[in-house]
């Protein structure tokens, strides 16, 4: 440290703080970094990476800097990168500052504590997670997005429910306890974990009685339980974890966190996270996109807080039947009454994102800009409550007593505030005339002086005789009189030369010197004054953060709710009867984004009825392409549909409530995670098996397909079975399958049906029908499927050989099908050939034992004797 500069040690320690940030470190207009953080700054933000001298032993440091009234981009895209950006301010003034200014931390953006709007996606929350495991496999789980004051609190049991929660909230940023940092890298949760910033805390900070102080000191209770908290202690570690970080990196300004909202995983249906990406309710499967999905498909919402609010929705379905029935009532409403969704869709069209502005308002980094489009987005609300004034049902009752126009906040802003200030708060031009005495005297002053200065050079022009002299003003002189080197000779005594140019010179008059002084001073206080009053008026608008969070919240709802009622109208959905029954019937369903998306195939509407009774197991067979999967997705979409409050594709639903949906689907391809597909798969499906109850849904297409086909067929048998077999566990479950064995289940079991996809054979054709019939399937018609799908007509015609010898049993010893070539489209007898089966030195052996020497002809067993060679 010693032969270090002191700039370089002050730097060193404050670094020394936050090792895993990139330290912005402010020196003049340039916020500099150096060493590792400059290297990779500059790569990250493609910036010029320099040295300068005297590091330790002299040696050179890099460096690399942006400049300070321009670091928002450069902040953004690291943070972007998933870095963090300790940002260090100067914090005594140069010009009195005593040997080296003294800098500090001010503040750390991380991923997930980021409230800027550009860094954000609108209709996505960018939740900061804190994850904390307790005794007994007990976890706590907490997710706050800062930029909304959203903060919610739950705690699971086990590892796959805590992932599942972080797989729902899909947090930018994890914060675990230091002693975790070890075992995570063996959670074999690649793309869970992948994009994802992780930072650790010390495990101090979870000690239990440190934990509920923070929460009870923050929220101002006598105990985390008046939140909502009861028995939740790993839920309060979590919780208090990232208020323990907000201090550290927000440095104090985190007021609008005032609620802690504790949810419990049982007031939901569960929806593990394979289910979650199998059903595609928020992102597709292959693209990750949004459109394709069940969001896409529902969101028509106007503001940015209804897209989010939707999302949660999707995410989290109900299991209370009255709270169902209550959203249904109001969607129904809202479907019923053309005119007041498009009211309600105008007057919300102009609603900004008032839940990330009153982030932005407490925080203090707000604009004024902010605030008119706060007060634009107040002055909708006056006509919202009047469209809602004659609502019969109880939600929009609710919501019209709920929401709050604040008028008194928007009337603040409309007479403290122009309508089109501009974006930097130094520089005046935001407060409007009118609001404050002394700010409207002192631009009285400036605005006359501006004219003195103008009525000045006229009269200067006219006493002088100088048609050229003009009155000019720059920074460094102010307002002075410029006349030309060839009219010097016409200037008044009372002129005073302050600078002399190449073909002109500059003078003052005490005059003019004596209004520059009240239109300059005016107009520095001018600037000073305006912005007091804009933090004054920011601050009485934070005051009222409460009552707009509360009011944000419920136009959310009310977007959501006119956008589920939208799509119910548009596309002719039914409301479905949400009961306690143990029945799922529903007639003519359809698969809501196929059905939207594939508009050049009419889609083929179906029934389905699975209780607990004789319909418990339904098993569903019929060729690749017939529609197997897209049936079963189609009723898991309608049963969560139904559940999250929304109306429903089908012309008739009756929904017993049920308590978790589990899909077992397709290959899906998780390399990522470094698992095999096969092991995936028997994973997810001992999850199921574990998990599911009589009130479960559980959808299985093609189990045991990833291994041989009798080990398939064993594992897809045994699992019905139990399915079946175990009170326990006995859901209601499709079950899609290529074995046609399993079909044979329906006549030991009571409870087993089976159904197939109706096909029909023409000229050696399959037409698909779409059409979910009662019965299994007697035929795969996988090589038509093939064909279709442009096998070459060689394979094709190969196949229907091996699957004609197939059929007609040519088997070998062993009981394994023989797989002979004849001539094409003939099958084969006795084959000379040998089974493909049979290995190594019995296939000799067998072949020559076979062998009737003595009416071989030579020219034969020289060709046997070809053939054996070959075997070997
Ligand atoms: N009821 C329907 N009406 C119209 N089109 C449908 C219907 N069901 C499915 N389809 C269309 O048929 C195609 C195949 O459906 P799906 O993937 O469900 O078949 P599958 O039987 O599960 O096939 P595989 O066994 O190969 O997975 C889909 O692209 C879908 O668009």
């Amino acid at each position: 440290m010693s032969d270090l500069t002191p700039m370089m040690r002050q730097y060193l320690e404050i670094k020394s703080d936050h090792p895993d940030s990139i330290l912005f470190f402010r020196l003049g207009d340039f916020y500099e970094m150096f060493l590792d953080d400059a290297v990779k700054a500059s790569r990250i933000l493609d910036i010029t990476l320099t040295s300068r001298g005297k590091g330790g032993d002299g040696a050179d440091v890099p460096l690399c800097g942006v400049p300070y009234h321009s670091a928002a981009p450069y902040i953004a895209k690291l943070v972007e990168a998933g870095e963090k950006v300790a940002i260090c301010e100067q914090v005594e003034d140069p010009k009195t500052a005593k040997g080296i200014v003294k800098r500090q931390v001010v503040k750390v953006v991380t991923p997930g504590l980021v409230v800027e709007a550009e860094s954000l996606s609108p209709k996505e929350n960018n939740f900061l997670l804190s994850l904390v495991r307790g005794d007994g496999d007990r976890w706590g789980v907490a997710y706050l997005d800062i930029s909304t004051g959203e903060f919610r609190v739950t705690e699971v049991d086990g590892n796959d429910a805590a992932w599942g929660e972080v797989a729902c909230a899909n947090p930018r940023e994890i914060l675990l306890p230091e002693s975790f940092r070890e075992s995570l890298s063996s959670v074999s949760r690649g793309d869970l974990l992948a994009d994802r910033t992780f930072t650790y805390v010390d495990d101090w900070v979870y000690d239990q009685d440190y934990t509920e102080r923070l929460i009870r000191n923050h929220f101002g209770v006598a105990s985390p339980d008046a939140l909502g908290c009861e028995g939740f202690v790993e839920g309060v570690r979590a919780a208090a974890a990232i208020l323990h970080y907000l201090q550290e990196t927000q440095k104090g300004k985190v007021d609008h966190i005032r609620e802690l909202s504790a949810y419990r995983t049982q007031e939901f249906m569960v929806l593990d996270e394979s289910t979650r990406r199998n059903l595609e309710l928020t992102s597709t499967l292959s693209e990750g996109k949004k459109r394709g999905s069940l969001l896409g498909l529902l969101d028509r919402t106007a503001t940015a807080m209804g897209g989010r609010k939707l999302r949660q929705w999707i995410s989290y379905p109900l299991v209370s039947i009255e709270k169902i029935k209550e959203r249904q009532d109001a969607v129904g409403e809202l479907a019923g009454d053309p005119g007041l969704r498009a009211g309600i869709r105008e007057a919300l069209d102009g609603v900004y994102d008032l839940e990330r502005l009153n982030g932005r308002i407490s925080l203090a980094s707000s604009g004024a800009k902010d605030l008119v489009a706060l007060k634009m987005s107040l002055l909708r609300i006056p006509p919202l409550l009047a469209l809602l004034g004659p609502a019969q049902s109880s939600m929009l009752q609710e919501l019209r007593g709920g929401i709050d126009p604040l008028h008194e906040v928007a009337d603040l802003i409309g007479r403290g505030i122009v309508d089109d200030p501009p974006f930097v708060l130094r520089e005046g031009g935001i407060i409007a005339d009118g609001y404050h005495a002394e700010l409207d005297e002192l631009r009285a002053i400036s605005r006359e002086g501006k004219g003195f200065i103008a009525r000045l050079e006229a009269k200067e022009k006219a006493r002088t005789g100088i048609t050229s002299l003009k009155i000019r003003y720059n920074k460094v002189f102010g307002y002075y009189i410029e006349v030309t080197k060839s009219n010097l000779a016409a200037i008044p005594d009372d002129y005073i030369r302050r600078q002399t140019l190449a073909n002109a010179e500059r003078f003052i008059t005490p005059e003019l010197k004596e209004y520059e002084e009240k239109v300059l001073g005016a107009e520095e206080r001018i600037v000073d004054l305006e912005y007091s009053l804009f933090q004054q008026i920011r601050q009485c608008v934070a005051a009222e953060g409460e009552r707009l969070a509360r009011t944000a919240d419920r136009i959310a709802t009310l977007d959501v709710l006119a956008s589920l009622a939208d799509v119910a109208h548009e596309r002719n959905y039914c409301r479905p009867l949400v009961d306690d029954s143990d029945i799922l019937s529903i007639s003519e369903g359809r698969h809501p984004v196929v059905e939207a998306l594939n508009v050049s195939e009419r889609f083929v509407p179906n029934d389905l009825l699975l209780d607990n009774n004789e319909h418990q197991v339904v098993i569903i067979t019929g060729p690749n392409m017939a529609g197997k999967s897209t049936f079963m997705r189609q009723v898991a979409l309608i049963v969560l549909m139904a559940q999250l409050g929304s109306f429903v594709p089908a012309t008739e639903a009756r929904i017993g409530v049920v308590d978790r949906i589990f899909t077992r689907v397709g290959a899906s391809d998780n390399l990522a995670r470094g698992q095999s597909t096969f092991m995936v798969e028997m994973m997810e499906t001992a999850a199921i098996l574990r998990n599911a109850t009589p009130k479960s849904l559980v959808v299985l297409d093609e189990i045991g397909r990833g291994t041989s086909t009798f080990d398939g067929v064993s594992i897809a048998w045994a699992v019905a079975e139990y399915l079946h077999d175990t009170d326990r566990c006995a859901a209601k479950t499709l079950f899609a399958t290529h074995y046609h064995e399993l079909t044979e289940l329906a006549v030991t079991r009571s409870k087993i049906k089976n159904c197939n996809v109706a096909v029909k054979e023409w000229n050696d054709q399959v037409i698909f029908l779409r059409k979910i019939v009662e019965g299994g399937a007697s035929h795969s018609y996988g090589i038509q499927v093939g064909r279709l799908a442009g096998l070459p007509a060689e394979v094709v015609e190969r196949a229907k050989e091996i699957l004609h010898n197939l059929e007609t049993g040519e088997y070998a010893e062993g009981g394994v099908p023989r797989i002979a070539k004849g001539k094409r489209g003939v099958a084969p007898k006795a084959s000379p050939q040998l089974s493909l089966f049979e290995q190594g030195e019995d296939l000799l052996r067998k072949r020559l034992s076979g062998l009737n020497i003595s009416s071989l002809t030579p020219l034969e067993a020289l060709n046997i004797l070809d053939e054996l060679k070959r075997m070997v």
